[in-house]
């Protein structure tokens, strides 16, 4: 169980407070206004930012203080942090190991894990040479490698059409909802969270709300929730698009 016990960040003039836990092995969407704080929230989480008060726990202990490196957790953002002058099977890899010289057993992995994101075959590509479809994948074959309990999501899907995006939604959930991760995602897009989501926590007045499960929000809104909703609905146009 990840939880924010009594967390308060800080950045520049802008304060969050969350005090929640993140349902283990479960989707938890982050959705609210641009600005809201759904970004600090993750950085926090991460370890890209320290809090100013409050804690960050897993499984019981805390981990407010421990480098991002350490924790239980990747981060995908938007960029898919993909090295454009390594080859994807290098960039996977490097979920296994800081070098680039993988041993048999890795390479193997890298391989198997580029089947499971259907890039059988694209290992000594570089990312230039993929669609913006297939660099998503290549960076949630990294994630999977990986293999931390909790993957943290800042809206990696957001430059992909809509049916790409759902693509990659269904991946998450199946390869890693499904196999017991925890993910949490950042979304600006209500049918996101609907498609995959088993609970929704709302971001917004400097507060992150204790997650609903979708179903329920969506049945029965929180005024917040209408706000928020009736903002989206008379703003399609500047909707958030690629970064
Ligand atoms: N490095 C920083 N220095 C000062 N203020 C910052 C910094 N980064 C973010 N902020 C401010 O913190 C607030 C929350 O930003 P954040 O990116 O977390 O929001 P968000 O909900 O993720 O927004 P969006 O949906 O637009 O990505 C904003 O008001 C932003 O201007």
């Amino acid at each position: 169980m990840l939880t924010c016990d009594d967390l308060r960040l800080r950045q520049g003039e802008f304060t969050l407070r969350a005090d929640l836990d993140f349902a283990p092995g479960k989707v938890t969407a982050l959705i609210g206004p641009s600005g809201a704080g759904k970004s600090t929230l993750l950085a926090a989480l991460a370890g890209f930012l320290t809090p100013v008060a409050g804690r960050v726990v897993w499984e019981g202990r805390d981990i407010h203080q421990d480098p991002p490196g350490q924790r239980p957790m990747s981060i995908l953002f938007q960029d898919n942090n993909l090295f454009p002058h390594l080859t994807i099977g290098q960039n996977v890899g490097l979920a296994l190991t800081a070098g680039l010289r993988l041993s048999t057993d890795q390479k193997r992995a890298v391989t198997d894990v580029l089947v499971r994101v259907g890039l059988d075959g694209f290992a000594d590509r570089k990312p230039g040479a993929l669609s913006g479809g297939q660099q998503s994948r290549a960076a949630l074959a990294r994630i999977l490698l990986g293999d931390r309990p909790v993957t943290l999501l800042d809206e990696p899907f957001a430059a992909l059409g809509p049916g790409l995006k759902d693509e990659m939604l269904d991946l998450v959930q199946h390869l890693l909802a499904a196999t017991g991760k925890t993910v949490i995602m950042v979304t600006h897009h209500p049918a996101d969270a609907q498609r995959i989501a088993d609970d929704v926590a709302l971001v917004a007045d400097g507060f992150v709300q204790p997650p609903s499960p979708t179903a329920d929000l969506f049945a029965n809104p929180p005024e917040a929730f209408i706000t928020y909703l009736g903002q989206k609905s008379t703003n399609q146009p500047n909707e958030k698009g690629p970064r």
